[in-house]
């Protein structure tokens, strides 16, 4: 059974970062369960986006909200906020020395009893969380990696197991920076495909037009304004968003809609 998911609401939102205006008047409201993909040339203000979304980078004006918290609210509200979302960063922040288990089960350390705590720092897993995690390293392809510290794997295989702590804990958000450009191409459909197929709101920011074309949404930014919202956009429409310039930009292949 899927899960619940959460509904993102962000209102006239500005970013000025040292001095220069990253979002501009961005409104944008992220129906529960959708699954959108956040387009625009490098610099475009999409990950400051996705951070203003789980609460690291303060609006300079406007208004976020998820699930009507305010991610900038009474502490008590930000950690209960924060405990809802799974995050893939651009650059993956695992924890070197602990292993691939370690970092996936880290997700959820909230939800560890101080048993758990000692099960997992003797490098065990303790029994209620085993059946999600062998669900999860076998749908992503890294269970033979489990046991091995992070700080060995490949980028691609970091990307999976960061991917796999995100999804762990069934999250009602999912806000993933780029996570499948370091995936080949059939890893990336995997990951892609139990992304969408976990109940999860899902905001992802990408330059892969395939990943843009299988979400529900594309929103694309250009200096920090909304230029496009709608379906997968025909390609004349991506060129207009991001301009000859930002071509390069885009990963081309097969344009699925
Ligand atoms: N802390 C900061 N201080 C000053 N400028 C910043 C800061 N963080 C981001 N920026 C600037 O804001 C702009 C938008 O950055 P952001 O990372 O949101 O872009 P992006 O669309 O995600 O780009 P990419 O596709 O390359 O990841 C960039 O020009 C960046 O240099």
């Amino acid at each position: 059974m899927l899960h619940s998911a959460a509904e993102i609401v962000v209102s006239d939102v500005s970013v000025v970062l040292g001095g220069r205006t990253v979002l501009a008047d961005v409104t944008l409201k992220v129906e529960a369960g959708e699954r959108l993909a956040l387009l625009g040339p490098s610099g475009a203000g999409k990950t400051t986006l996705l951070r203003t979304i789980v609460g690291a980078v303060a609006p300079t004006s406007g208004r976020v909200s998820v699930d009507e918290a305010d991610p900038f609210g009474p502490r008590r509200e930000i950690t209960r906020l924060r405990r809802t979302i799974g995050c893939v960063r651009q650059r993956d922040d695992l924890v070197p020395g602990l292993s691939a288990r370690a970092n996936i089960l880290a997700g959820i350390a909230h939800r560890w009893s101080p048993a758990d705590w000692v099960t997992i720092a003797c490098g065990r897993v303790p029994r209620r969380f085993v059946p999600r995690l062998l669900d999860l390293a076998a749908l992503h392809d890294i269970t033979p990696l489990l046991p091995q510290r992070v700080e060995h794997l490949s980028g691609g295989e970091r990307q999976r197991v960061a991917l796999a702590r995100a999804l762990f804990g069934e999250p009602r958000l999912i806000l993933a920076d780029e996570c499948t450009s370091g995936l080949d191409p059939v890893r990336a459909a995997v990951a892609l495909r139990h992304l969408r197929a976990s109940g999860s709101t899902v905001v992802a920011t990408t330059h892969d037009l395939n990943v843009a074309g299988r979400c529900d949404r594309v929103v694309a930014l250009r200096d920090g304004r909304i230029v496009y919202d709608g379906p997968p956009p025909a390609t004349e429409e991506v060129e207009r968003i991001y301009g000859t310039a930002g071509r390069e930009d885009m990963v081309t292949g097969r344009w699925t809609i």
